[in-house]
């Protein structure tokens, strides 16, 4: 007998033809259980549309019948477009097969890796990332109880289906709040609605400023991502959305959508799975509070001249500057320009030095090495079987090791850069006698 899951993606299927969605006959809804990727799509010949989807099938605050409803929060400024599809899809998602949306809402996930869902234990696995303080779960929750919770429970009418009790309701935000964060996109507006405005000087612009409303796109969301296996694209046209292939796609290779260059650690808090293909993005933050700490420790800058500096450009500077694999130094948002800018009378031979201590302490938060935790991942991965009902600690562990190595990878490649310039221009040219001394 096919499973829950085989039985949940053929209504999906059936939904999508009732919705007129027009599939190539080439794709194909996989399970990719196997490899934990969940579903995604499969066998598509080249350069081709992939599938289309109309916008009136997209689940928005647009499409839902919730704005007609309960016309309050949608005309409240304060309440933004996560808000609204969270609700829209709290009420979508309690109508069961009342909904429109029922059989694609009934296959999204009921449970997540993301960081959100991560007890502190699990977290601490993490050690020294900057990812831990972005979680922001008490936010959230906060968030949450003051803005969802009354609506849903003063408009029991509405959302009849529920006699769920507050932690309940709260739970289900949350729930819908992450498959946002995973699956939602930015809908690009029709383009033959959205005229170009000419800025001051006679540019077209795009209305930057403005937030493009979330929306729940069925089919498209089903595609997973893998930083440089991205072969397929989301086109925005009047009256619907069409996923095209970027290249050939061989019969039988996965289709993916290109999720971004994010750092494995946001691609973890975001979306609950890591691959090495994302290393190449990954960042370690220096805090600004450490490299003027830092500064005035190494060097003969006192504290009042670098808060001077500091009061000069505040407008300017970032309260963290990251470290990243292909960081050129020249660009105001990587830690050697800040130190740079503060440091300004300094040689940079004693900018390199001070930036060099600064990724020592930093590395020292972390408190195993990477051969420590490289063993460990020897030990533990073979233990890792996803068909196991109890491997999820054991695959956010690896998942969270992983992430500590790469970061401390990146602390020890870029120190080592530095060392190696520095010799470089020490071999090459004598210290001046105005250079300044590392205390
Ligand atoms: C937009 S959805 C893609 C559809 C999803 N696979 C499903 O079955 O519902 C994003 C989620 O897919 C999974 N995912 C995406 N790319 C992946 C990959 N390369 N490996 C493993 N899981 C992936 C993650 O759980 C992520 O949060």
């Amino acid at each position: 007998m096919r499973d829950v899951f085989a039985q949940q993606s053929e209504a999906f299927l059936a939904w999508l033809k009732s919705e007129n969605v027009e599939i190539s006959p080439k794709v194909e809804l996989a399970d990719l259980r196997r490899q934990h990727a969940g579903r995604s799509l499969a066998d598509i010949g080249e350069d081709e549309d992939l599938f289309n989807v109309s916008r009136n099938t997209i689940l928005s605050q647009e499409t839902s019948e919730l704005a007609q409803l309960l016309p309050e929060p949608f005309a409240d400024e304060s309440y933004n477009t996560w808000l609204l599809t969270i609700l829209v899809m709290i009420y979508e998602y309690q109508r069961g097969p009342q909904s429109r949306w029922a059989p694609y809402l009934a296959l999204l996930l009921e449970e997540f890796d993301t960081l959100m869902f991560w007890s502190k234990e699990e977290l601490d696995q993490l050690q020294a990332s900057a990812v831990r303080h972005k979680v922001g779960k008490e936010g959230a929750d906060e968030t949450f109880r003051k803005r969802i919770l009354p609506i849903v429970e003063g408009n029991k009418a509405l959302f009849a289906a529920y006699n769920l009790a507050d932690v309940d309701i709260l739970a289900l935000a949350h729930r819908m709040g992450s498959i946002m964060v995973a699956y939602a996109f930015d809908l690009e507006r029709d383009p033959s609605q959205h005229q170009k405005q000419p800025d001051e000087e006679g540019y077209a612009t795009d209305e930057e400023d403005e937030e493009l409303p979330k929306a729940m796109i069925p089919l498209a969301d089903m595609l997973n991502a893998d930083a440089t296996r991205n072969n397929a694209r989301l086109y925005y046209g009047s009256s619907s959305v069409c996923m095209k292939a970027l290249k050939p796609i061989q019969a039988g290779e996965e289709i993916f959508n290109d999720y971004g260059p994010l750092p494995r650690a946001d691609l973890l808090r975001r979306y609950g799975y890591i691959t090495d293909n994302y290393k190449q993005y990954d960042i370690v933050e220096l805090s600004r509070d450490m490299l003027t700490k830092v500064l005035v420790e190494c060097t003969d800058m006192s504290q009042d001249q670098i808060d001077a500096r500091v009061a000069k450009y505040e407008d300017d500077l970032e309260d963290g500057y990251d470290l990243t694999w292909d960081d050129d130094s020249t660009s105001p948002e990587h830690p050697a320009a800040f130190l740079k800018l503060i440091g300004k009378s300094l040689t940079q031979d004693v900018l390199d030095a001070v930036l060099a201590r600064a990724i020592e302490q930093r590395l020292a938060e972390y408190p195993t090495s990477v051969d420590e935790d490289q063993t460990l991942i020897q030990e533990l991965a073979p233990q890792l079987d996803y068909h196991r009902a109890d491997s999820k600690g054991l695959r956010r562990k690896l998942m969270a090791i992983q992430i500590r190595i790469g970061e401390k990878q990146l602390l020890v490649h870029v120190g080592d850069r530095l060392r190696r310039g520095t010799k470089r221009r020490l071999s090459s040219s004598p210290p001046t006698s105005s250079a300044k001394k590392l205390r």
